[in-house]
């Protein structure tokens, strides 16, 4: 036991808490009690903490005594009702309680809401008190009692009514009986507990009525520990008595099957676990098949962005829409604190480029990074395809790339330092940048001429002695509104004369040089994207050292090519994953609400539009995949046709699926009260950024054009 600082909801119908947070709570919990359940209690040395088998048989005869014990002669009253409860339990005590095997395990004995400590800020439980009543046993006893607050309101007031959720209706966002259940078979991989329902919750029922009569009989001593409130509990333990009573004599107590579309099937978890994958495995064989290491980098990212960045989406946005939105929330750089120490950290940079960058910075001794080692801060060694099934986890939030030092523009500029930097330029911009310290913009866009032919670019980059001078308007310079944006990749012209791809140069702007004039922030559908944000600049006779000049002049569409390529499979593989959140907010959404009669999940229409984006997004994402594998394999300008591809087919499908999970969510998906139509806005920039649709596709069929005439 240890202390923990969080928060006990005592009322289990949540009262003064948002509706999606309650249905997360709840949610948790299920998660949580599957948890206990699965816990393997010969491992952890708990194998002779009780007898397995016959657990309701005894606990039926002990809670009788103890009623008996409270009640009689002298005492409160004793209840027929009760007794006759007693009876029919005894009789019907299902045959599964007899042996000690599935189904049997580690007990709580009293789970419920307010035994359940949950983290401060996110919905999830972090401790679980009380185990006075633990034992092992048969655990669908302790499944049936956390769902008590379905069936009856046991809190202890002076009401005539004790109905539970069932009778007053649910409160919002809390899910419903057969959602609550669900989860926990998935997360216990047990089956769906229709068949002895009846038994389990009036058995439930039968030893509350057993432990609130004793508590009035301590009442009625004066020892009771509830104090006056305590004078309620005879009543209660006669209601819980009548609605055991009532609930057996109902003829239906829970659906034969969950509904609502899907089935717990013989192994529920693995199924879940699939859900929860996509189409990613590593237990076939195949060439998308990701290695044990990728896997567990996977797995281990996905529950970092559940712990810690899904949680605090809502107070990044707020912060992001408040007149303190160009500042950075401290919980950001804490958690790329946590991140690094994880080892998800720079997970982006290709194999190849560490090496260079090893090479030139590291291996004579001369650099050694403070707190954090090399190796590090050079990733983890992984190739374009690896980084694919990471870097589309990390597409699921707008938020989550950055945290993990894996965001555009910085991997692109950490990309073009790693592979054209002199060792000055490295470590003066790129071993800050791999640090996370600070941050970087693109600058190569402009507004008076079309920029998706970067051959139109007119800002000029003039040689005078030891300096280069800049001139030029450019915007959409992502990032440049970020306080911790430090440098700027620029393109400009170094030589207006020369053939027209030699014209180009790249060069390194320290963003506070004079002369740097930062206009705006620019808005997509209204998302100014705070604190990084979308600038348009002015250069006005910017002096930059010659030495700032990356590879060389002229060579800027060379760098490009080099920068352009990984970094628009990231985009890919970024909507890959925002596509996946969308699926699920839309499966979630289709399950939990009712529309004329049924749930959207249950509407005809809706099933076929479902499976229409599913297989959108798994052929979109072999694209990809396929695309990150053929980089790896043949480089940027072999796999340039393949990634034009990707590249248009991505952003189309993250659309098409986004924009269904936005009618699933009615006016709520279009708000900006889900993450939905801010991943939308997202994705459509991509269809324009990195390079129009249009261009791409031309690149497509010029090549298909060549191949036909070969
Ligand atoms: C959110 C966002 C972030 C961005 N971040 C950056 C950044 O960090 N740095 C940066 O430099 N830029 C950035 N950009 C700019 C982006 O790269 C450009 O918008 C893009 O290259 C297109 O250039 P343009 O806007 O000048 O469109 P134009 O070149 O004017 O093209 C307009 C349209 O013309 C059509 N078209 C163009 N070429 C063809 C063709 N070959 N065939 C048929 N039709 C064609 C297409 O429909 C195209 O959409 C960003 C843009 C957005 C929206």
């Amino acid at each position: 036991m240890e202390y923990m600082e969080g928060i006990i909801y005592p009322d289990s119908m949540l009262p003064g808490v948002a509706p999606s947070k309650r249905r997360a709570i709840y949610f948790s919990t299920a998660k949580t009690l599957a948890a206990i359940h699965r816990v393997d209690v010969n491992a952890i040395g708990l194998q002779k903490y009780g007898r397995r088998d016959n657990y309701c048989k005894r606990q039926v005869e002990r809670w009788e005594k103890q009623y008996l014990a409270s009640t009689g002669e002298g005492k409160p009253a004793r209840y027929q009702r009760m007794l006759d409860l007693a009876r029919w339990l005894k009789e019907n005590v299902p045959e599964e309680d007899s042996s000690a095997g599935a189904g049997t395990g580690l007990v709580h004995g009293d789970f419920r809401a307010d035994n359940l400590v949950f983290h401060p800020t996110e919905d999830r439980v972090i401790g679980v008190i009380d185990w006075e009543l633990s034992t092992l046993g048969n655990q669908m006893c302790d499944v049936a009692y956390s769902c008590l607050p379905y069936i009856i309101d046991a809190t202890l007031s002076e009401r005539t009514s004790y109905g539970g959720f069932q009778h007053t209706g649910i409160p919002d966002g809390i899910p419903q009986l057969e959602e609550y259940l669900s989860v926990y078979c998935s997360f216990s991989a047990r089956p769906w507990p229709a068949a002895n329902w009846k038994f389990y919750v009036a058995f439930s029922l039968f030893r509350g009525a057993s432990i609130y009569a004793g508590v009035y009989h301590r009442w009625t001593m004066g020892n009771a520990s509830g104090g006056e409130r305590a004078k309620f509990a005879g009543r209660i333990a006669n209601t819980m008595v009548d609605c055991a009573c009532d609930f057996i004599n109902r003829e239906h107590v829970l659906q034969k099957q969950p509904s609502m579309g899907f089935q717990v099937s013989a192994a529920p978890w693995q199924e879940f676990g699939r859900e929860q994958e996509g189409s990613i495995s590593t237990k076939d064989q195949g060439k998308f098949v990701p290695s044990e290491k990728v896997m567990h980098l996977r797995k281990k990212l996905m529950k970092f962005i559940e712990d810690h960045i899904y949680p605090m989406e809502s107070e990044f946005y707020k912060l992001a829409q408040s007149t303190s939105r160009w500042t950075i929330h401290p919980e950001e750089e804490t958690l790329k604190a946590l991140a690094k120490k994880e080892g998800l950290w720079n997970l982006f940079i290709p194999l190849d480029s560490a090496a260079r960058a090893r090479k030139l910075l590291f291996e004579d001794g001369s650099l050694v990074s403070p707190g954090s080692s090399n190796d590090l801060l050079l990733g983890a060694g992984l190739t374009n395809l690896e980084y694919g099934y990471l870097c589309e986890i990390m597409g699921r939030s707008v938020w989550a790339p950055q945290i993990f030092n894996c965001a555009a523009p910085d991997t692109g500029n950490m990309e073009v330092l790693l592979r054209y930097g002199t060792k000055e330029q490295q470590k003066q911009w790129l071993v800050p940048l791999l640090e996370g310290k600070i941050r970087s913009g693109f600058a190569m866009t402009e507004p008076q001429v079309a920029s998706s032919d970067a051959t139109n670019i007119e800002c000029s980059i003039s040689r005078q002695g030891d300096f280069y001078v800049i001139n030029g308007r450019k915007w959409w310079t992502s990032g440049a509104m970020d306080p911790r944006c430090k440098i700027l990749i620029l393109m400009g012209k170094t030589d207006f004369s020369a053939p027209k791809h030699k014209q180009q140069s790249m060069i390194l702007v320290d963003i506070n040089t004079p002369g740097v004039q930062i206009k705006r922030p620019l808005l997509v559908f209204g998302f100014d994207d705070a604190p990084h944000g979308h600038a348009e600049i002015v250069f006005e006779n910017v002096r930059v050292p010659v030495t700032n000049i990356l590879l060389g002049e002229g060579r800027g569409f060379e760098i490009a090519q080099g920068r352009l390529g990984p970094g628009r499979l990231h985009h890919c593989m970024r909507l890959i994953g925002a596509a996946e959140r969308g699926m699920g907010l839309m499966v979630e959404r289709a399950l939990s609400r009712t529309a004329f009669g049924k749930r959207i999940a249950q509407h005809g229409s809706f099933l076929s539009d479902l499976a229409k984006c599913r297989i959108e997004l798994e052929q979109a994402r072999l694209l990809v995949l396929e695309a990150a594998d053929q980089l790896d394999r043949h480089g940027n300008k072999k796999a340039r046709g393949i990634l034009a591809m990707a590249k248009v087919a991505a952003p189309n499908m993250a659309l098409k699926v986004l924009d269904m999970a936005m009618q699933v969510h009615g006016a709520a998906g279009v708000s900006t009260d889900t993450v939905l139509s801010h991943l939308w806005a997202t994705a459509r920039t991509l269809r324009i950024a990195d390079g129009p649709d249009e261009v791409h596709l031309g690149t497509i069929a010029k090549l298909e054009l060549q191949r036909a005439r070969l």
